[in-house]
């Protein structure tokens, strides 16, 4: 689902936030590992202080698995527990489930040291549209064994699922409003397909997008359009993509928009390869 966002949408969506984050001990940041910097919301620090933090770059499937490494090493160095997966298969959901545990331990520690004992630790899932809340949701609560409905001691009208023993997720996630103001983290959201197409050009999502090709990955550009020169100008890039492609007019001439189309579902299906357009501060391609 993709969401237009008003100031008075994002002001409701940060109350219902912070009310679902008054019920639960951890707080687990979703991000999509090929953007782990833009499609992180650029309050959630804020939004979880206090809460047992773990991040989940998902979409691991697609992005280029040595930044990911780098990504993990990062978080890793800021004393933040990460792990990379891939919501769409089932491989996996043990050492997802075994991440959540551990961020979740020291809740549980707090609730037997005031003496309650019964207690479970509750989890609930936040991040921006599109980077796969939902999947991931189902993916943890495929195999669990009961949804239960107002639970005692829970919000009325809240579902909960009982992941393990002692440990209770929150069914709904917490959809989070994307960076706008940022242009570059803005254009890589619509390339991944996180913003509406309609708020931004396509001319101008895909030149960005084919630049960071060109940076990033310059032999896929070669090897996927027959484009050999990565300082090529953006229309004859595309001019070479839609021949490629065969998204041409009667009479032969490249029909630029089905073209551009071309290159954004090759890369949100992952057919260019596993590419990352976010690398870690400080690495080369930072900013480029
Ligand atoms: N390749 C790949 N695709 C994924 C993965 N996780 C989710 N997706 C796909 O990403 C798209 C969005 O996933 P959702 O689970 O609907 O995302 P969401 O965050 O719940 O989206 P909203 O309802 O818009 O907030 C779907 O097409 C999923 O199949 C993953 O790990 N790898």
């Amino acid at each position: 689902m993709l969401i237009q966002w008003f100031p008075g949408h994002m002001a409701k969506t940060k109350r219902l936030i912070i009310e679902h984050l008054k019920m639960v001990d951890v707080a687990v940041e979703l991000l999509d590992a090929r953007i782990p910097v833009s499609s992180a919301n650029p309050m959630v620090e804020q939004l979880i202080q206090g809460k047992n933090h773990l991040v989940i770059l998902n979409k691991a499937d697609l992005a280029d698995p040595e930044v990911t490494e780098q990504w993990v090493s990062f978080y890793k160095g800021k004393g933040i527990r990460v792990i990379p997966v891939s919501s769409t298969s089932n491989k996996d959901r043990k050492k997802l489930l075994a991440a959540i545990k551990e961020t979740a331990a020291p809740a549980l520690e707090k609730w037997k040291r005031r003496g309650i004992r019964n207690r479970s630790a509750r989890i609930m899932i936040l991040g921006i549209p599109n980077v796969g809340k939902s999947t991931l949701i189902n993916r943890l609560a495929g195999t669990a064994a009961t949804r239960t409905a107002n639970t005692p001691g829970h919000t009325r009208g809240k579902q909960w699922v009982r992941l393990a023993q002692g440990l209770d997720l929150l069914d709904t996630p917490g959809v989070l409003w994307p960076k706008f103001d940022d242009q570059v983290a803005a254009l890589r959201l619509a390339a991944t397909g996180a913003i509406a197409g309609d708020v931004f050009d396509s001319f101008e999502v895909v030149s960005a997008l084919l630049k960071d090709l060109s940076v990033r990955s310059p032999e896929v550009l070669k090897e996927k359009y027959g484009i050999d020169d990565p300082e090529e100008d953006t229309l004859l890039m595309i001019e070479k993509v839609g021949r490629r492609r065969g998204s041409l007019l009667q009479g032969g001439a490249v029909d630029t928009a089905r073209a551009q189309q071309a290159v954004l579902s090759d890369f949100r299906s992952g057919k260019l390869g596993r590419i990352t357009l976010d690398g870690v501060p400080g690495d080369y391609y930072e900013n480029q």
